[in-house]
């Protein structure tokens, strides 16, 4: 029997679900900056990170965002999940608005921070999974 390799082989490469907070403060959003070192070198995202087992995205959010840069937010609506395939996995990106930003931010993980304006963010070399919902906010916001 000959099989289509294609559809008949499992997905190898790895898929990982995301939660990233569009923390908004005076109408302005923030935006982080992957290290050199990290995977997606020196790439703009939302902060956040990988979702744990049994973790909501909000639980995920508020671990992720006092892990990395020791704040705490008030996470508040959702917007569409968005996936994206790069070279060595998948990821799914879950977007929330978050606000009421309380701690001083340390970068305990990112190499920058910066506060933009919604037309602003497309200045920014972004990590290729955030262009959706980066024109979603241009337009929108
Ligand atoms: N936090 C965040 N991650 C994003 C965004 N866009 C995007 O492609 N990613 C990718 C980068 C990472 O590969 C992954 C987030 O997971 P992470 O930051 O916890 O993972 P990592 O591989 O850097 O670190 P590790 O914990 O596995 O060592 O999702 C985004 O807007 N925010």
């Amino acid at each position: 029997m000959q099989y289509d390799t294609d559809s008949a082989m499992p997905d190898k490469i790895p898929h990982i679900h995301v939660a990233c907070a569009i923390i908004q403060m005076d109408g302005l959003i923030l935006a982080t900056q992957r290290s050199a070192t990290m995977s997606l070198p020196l790439k703009w995202e939302f902060p956040g990170g990988k979702l744990e087992a049994g973790e909501t995205p909000e639980q995920c959010l508020q671990r992720e965002l006092q892990e990395e840069l020791a704040i705490t937010v008030r996470v508040g609506q959702g917007l569409p999940p968005v996936t994206h395939s790069y070279p060595a996995f998948k990821v799914t990106l879950y977007p929330f608005f978050c606000d009421s930003l309380e701690g001083t931010m340390i970068l305990h993980e990112h190499s920058a921070a910066c506060w933009l304006t919604p037309n602003e963010l497309p200045t920014l070399d972004w990590a290729e999974a955030d262009w959706p919902i980066i024109s979603q906010l241009a337009h929108h916001l």
